[in-house]
């Protein structure tokens, strides 16, 4: 099944003038329902634009036609064991918070409030239903990204710490907020109290466009376990209100929302680069590139998914509207694995097990289930279903399989049964997890290991460092790193307060490679990285432009300015690739925009302004050869023991010669430098081709200044480089 995408159209606000209306709802036969958005097309305003979705709501729907339409129907799915998303995307100000929290009145109530509300009628229908014997359980998560880090939104800001909490990828591939408060919520009203309180700690801000812009994306998790008897089946609804691309030549954003600007418009972008990468079918999806985009985990993810593309109406979103449009039309083509989640089997505590007050309760469980979010143990379901159909190919395979620890199947018609839960149930499984207290106890069949890796429980541990691979090692740092950062936070979070929760016994080799990534993570390596992102804008942009998307192109070329501001040919190109949009009057040009900034730079004392365009100097500074060029604009490196580098003086043999290999493009060469590895290598490569692509086949780097510019490298990168060259100084 696909991912659903439904686009709304907002209603004009007081001040928008109807003659400044552009985008329509429409259908694909007469008298039939809206499916299309139409658009024209800026070249040539006579012609129109068709995009189709799954279904398109006009600026008349209200709150309870799109809720009843668009999410009623999933919550049968919901307490069926699908795991339901639904993501509200969009341009600033097109009406993604309204969707999704909307006002305070009955009438205005957004998704969310109406999704709780049915959850827990239809969850007291069930337990009434059954007499009793199912309890539905609720509880809550909700988290906002803010420049790129995750906040806690269930606590309040000042318990924050600056670092955000980390993601952790499980062993199935899916990815988890580490340290994530969880909140029981019983109804309507204490759910209402917890999300307006949460909704307060959520960064807005207002912005030229939009006076209570959302600054992040917020994620709500809504976690159902149900129980009957001893089964219990866990689903999740997440709900997120995804931040709004924004175009800052109309937001007049100062330094502040600019920082915040470029982290939507990044992992927005990113959004889009995946969607297009699963949509093409390609192998690698850039999920990893923006957190936003690895808890989404679109197309990843099992269950149901949908997507609400928002719509301004008006000709001043002309260009992002269509970009909008473009991006989402092409999600509808990713499919979706609509697996629900399995039941298991509650287990009663054995004697030496930790309860849920002990430090172990607080660890992710190995089972899949106990709290990931959209977790499926999709091979062991159809290994199971294979196995079935192995003993009676005739037999219709059942849509789920039931485990006890007890190896007891369980029959379809009670399996299939939505069954009901209580707070104890997570408990109850959480408790089943095999510890070093509890040599006996068994591993779920879910997280059963192969017979391959089968080790005696009683030399398991003892054996644990001889028989981990690789990849479990990896985990295992990543989970300690997740572990250090979330207690890092909890630390910062209870100030003086002395960590008292003791950090499991690791191995030594995992321990050194453990403190490396710490080092690595306070490091300004991942400087380094944020500068290659300029890289990929303009790699992105070139892909868009030879398929022929010059709107794409424009959107990743823009994105790239932001990266390599005063860049004269790319500003060019944004340029014709406006005017060749028919894009005649734009709000206000970037190479205007900049030659203004620069003016502005020199008669505008005003701080706040200074302050943001120094930032932008800095990335300026790192990628233009034409910048480079400006002395007035060179960083002053003195390498200790080195001579003058970075000057325009011919290059010195030692300096000829590092020229000389890295343009050659040769991969292994460039490793041999000190200090290049395969990454930096590879980046410098992918670089040159670029830039060769871009100025027709030159693409030369002719001094170490440039060298220095090349995103990914710096002065420090370059310097080590050269003195590592073994060649004689004159
Ligand atoms: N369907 C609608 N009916 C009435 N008003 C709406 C509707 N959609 C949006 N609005 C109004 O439009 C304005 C902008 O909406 P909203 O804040 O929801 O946008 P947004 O897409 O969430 O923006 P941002 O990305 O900046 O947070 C608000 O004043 C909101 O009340």
């Amino acid at each position: 099944m696909s991912v659903r995408v439904v686009a709304r159209i907002r209603p004009l606000l007081d001040k928008e003038a109807d003659k400044d209306t552009i985008v329509r709802a429409d259908s694909a036969e007469p008298g039939g329902p809206h499916t299309i958005v139409r658009i024209p097309n800026p070249r040539n305003e006579a012609e129109d634009f068709s995009f189709a979705f799954n279904s398109v709501y006009d600026q008349s729907t209200t709150q309870e036609t799109l809720f009843t339409s668009e999410v009623a129907p999933h919550l049968k799915s919901l307490f069926q064991g699908f795991d339901v998303t639904i993501f509200a995307y969009g341009v600033t100000g097109t009406g993604k918070t309204h969707t999704m929290r909307g006002g305070l009145k009955l009438a205005d109530r957004g998704v969310i409030p109406r999704l709780l509300s049915g959850v827990f009628r239809r969850g007291k229908k069930i337990t009434k239903d059954s007499g009793g014997k199912t309890t539905v359980h609720v509880s809550l998560s909700y988290y906002e990204i803010y420049n790129d880090k995750v906040f806690d939104l269930l606590e309040p800001p000042e318990n924050r710490s600056s670092l955000g909490l980390p993601l952790r990828a499980e062993a199935n591939g899916k990815t988890v907020v580490a340290g994530l408060t969880e909140r029981a919520c019983v109804d309507l009203k204490d759910f209402e109290k917890m999300y307006i309180e949460a909704n307060n700690n959520r960064v807005t801000a207002a912005t030229k466009l939009n006076a209570h812009s959302s600054r992040s994306h917020a994620i709500l998790r809504v976690k159902l376990t149900q129980v009957t008897g001893d089964m219990v089946r866990q689903s999740t609804a997440s709900a997120i209100d995804l931040a709004g691309s924004e175009d800052n030549r109309r937001t007049d954003n100062g330094k502040e929302r600019l920082v915040e600007s470029a982290a939507i418009n990044k992992s927005l972008f990113v959004l889009s680069q995946c969607i297009e990468a699963i949509s093409r079918g390609d192998k690698r999806i850039p999920y990893r590139e923006s957190k936003m985009t690895r808890i989404l985990s679109l197309g990843q993810n099992n269950g149901i998914t949908v997507m609400i593309l928002n719509l301004a109406p008006l000709r001043s979103y002309h260009l992002d509207t269509l970009s909008s449009l473009n991006v989402s039309s092409r999600a509808k083509r990713i499919e979706v694995r609509e697996i629900e989640n399995e039941v298991v089997f509650k287990q009663v505590p054995k004697q030496g097990s930790h309860s849920l007050a002990s430090g172990n309760a607080q660890r992710q469980p190995l089972r899949p289930l106990a709290n990931a979010h959209n977790v499926h143990n999709v091979n062991a379901a159809a290994k199971d279903k294979e196995k079935e159909k192995e003993k009676d190919p005739t037999k219709p395979v059942k849509a789920f399989s039931v485990y006890t620890d007890k190896v007891k199947p369980v029959t379809a018609s009670l399996a299939t049964k939505p069954i009901a839960n209580s707070s104890q149930a997570r408990r109850s499984t959480l408790s089943k997890r095999p510890s070093e207290h509890e040599p006996t106890s068994r591993p779920s069949k879910l997280a059963r290991p192969t017979a391959a890796s089968l080790v005696p429980p009683s030399t398991a541990a003892g054996s644990s460092s001889m028989t981990v691979s690789a990849a479990q090692i990896e985990a295992m740092v990543e989970k300690k790193v997740s572990e250090v950062l979330a207690a890092r936070a909890a630390a910062e979070k209870s100030a003086q307060q002395p960590t008292t929760q003791a950090q499991p016994d690791v191995n030594e080799a995992v321990q050194k490679r453990l403190e490396a990534l710490e080092r690595r993570i306070d490091s300004d390596e991942w400087r380094d990285d944020s500068k290659s992102d300029g890289l990929r804008y303009l790699l992105a942009a070139r892909q868009h432009k030879e398929r022929g998307n010059d709107l794409a192109a424009l959107k990743a070329y823009e994105m790239a300015l932001a990266y390599f501001p005063g860049q004269v040919k790319l500003m060019g190109k944004v340029e014709r690739l406006r005017a060749r949009l028919g894009m005649t009057e734009p709000p206000r040009s970037p190479v205007r925009s900049a030659r203004k900034k620069r003016r502005d730079r020199v008669v505008d004392s005003e701080a706040d302004y200074e302050d943001a365009e120094a930032d932008v100097e800095e990335d300026d500074e790192s990628f233009s050869p034409a910048v480079l060029k400006s002395k007035s604009r060179r960083r002053k490196v003195k390498p200790s023991g080195t001579p003058q580098l970075f000057t325009d003086d011919e290059p010195d043999e030692r300096a000829q010669k590092l020229l000389d290999i890295v343009n050659s493009r040769d991969v292994a060469r460039i490793r041999g430098l000190v200090g290049f590895g395969a990454k930096k290598a590879r980046g410098l490569v992918d670089y040159l081709e670029l830039v060769g692509a871009e100025e027709d086949g030159a693409g030369r780097i002719e001094s170490l200044g440039e060298l220095r510019a090349v995103p990914g490298l710096g002065g420090r990168a370059v310097e080590r480089a050269y003195e590592g060259l073994m060649v004689p100084v004159v």
